[in-house]
């Protein structure tokens, strides 16, 4: 323990809904060596058959460790949700950066298993949610927070959610990207509101603005990456680094199949995943 003291937390989605309240808090020393902060815990966990990353956040020097979870998918939610509860931590938050096409998201599970967490998803998605965020929009969690950046391209509602800024927030900072940007590629944009040109400009607009040691988390890898930063990829990006034209006949000429889960996984993914009881109607 190094001391105690007070401070005032706010729960802020948009302008419009903002609650604070006052708590008492003592700080406790450094949870983990994986992150840069004193007070942020962060895990980054694998979903192997759809490639898919799972992000799990929390403020550790908060005396409830709310945290909070970015892409769950269904098939590792009891994993997620065993590892929440080794830590100590109080799940408020599943989120998803868009509407997956490859996998169903696990936000629908853990509301059944977990009552009382809320499901998070961009306005833009057009899906059901408990929560819908917009661009400029802060997600706390305790002291620490994300911002929603508006990234679509690879999908019409993809957003990318990116640490606060400022002294107690970690830094670097962390911004996760979902499929808008992946490691040395991009999300695909031939399906469900895709457009290379709105990816190409969301990328530059929104990503790589970002502080060129911000540290890039996307919601898949398929060559064995875990992590990049900003500085790397507006280098290395083999597709993001060209210009425009270019890049958008790259895209044009990727010829994926489609993903093998498309037609379950979009249709239960607008619903908020499996057991969507609990999900308001957008
Ligand atoms: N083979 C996988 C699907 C692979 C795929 O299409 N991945 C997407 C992200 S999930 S919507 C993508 O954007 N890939 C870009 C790329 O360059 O690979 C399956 O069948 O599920
Ligand atoms: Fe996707």
């Amino acid at each position: 323990m190094i001391g105690s003291f007070s401070f005032a937390c706010f729960i802020c989605f948009s302008p419009k809904q903002t609650i604070s309240f006052a708590l008492r808090s003592t700080m406790v020393s450094f949870p983990t060596s994986s992150s840069s902060s004193p007070k942020l815990l962060f895990r980054q966990l694998f979903e192997k058959e759809s490639s898919t990353y799972t992000y799990l956040l929390a403020d550790f020097s908060h005396p409830d460790k709310p945290a909070l979870l970015i892409d769950p998918v269904d098939k590792t939610v009891d994993r997620d949700l065993r590892l929440v509860k080794e830590l100590g931590l109080k799940l408020i938050y599943a989120m998803n950066t868009h509407v997956h096409a490859d996998h169903i998201t696990g936000t629908g599970l853990i509301k059944g298993k977990a009552p009382g967490v809320k499901s998070v998803i961009s306005k833009a998605s057009g899906s059901k949610a408990d929560v819908f965020v917009e661009p400029g929009d802060k997600i706390f969690f305790g002291n620490l927070f994300l911002e929603v950046r508006a990234t679509p391209g690879h999908t019409l509602g993809c957003v990318t959610y990116v640490t606060g800024e400022g002294l107690d927030q970690p830094q670097p900072r962390m911004a996760f990207t979902g499929d808008a940007l992946l490691i040395r590629g991009c999300g695909r944009t031939d399906f469900q509101g895709g457009s290379s040109e709105q990816l190409y400009k969301s990328v530059h607009s929104q990503i790589f603005t970002l502080p060129k040691d911000t540290l890039l988390y996307p919601a898949h890898d398929y060559k064995g990456f875990a992590v990049t930063t900003v500085a790397e990829e507006m280098l290395y990006n083999p597709r993001l680094t060209k210009d425009e034209e270019t890049f958008k006949s790259i895209m044009e000429n990727l010829n994926l199949p489609k993903p093998k889960m498309i037609d379950v996984a979009v249709p239960a993914n607008r619903v908020c995943g499996l057991q969507d009881l609990e999900c308001k109607a957008s």
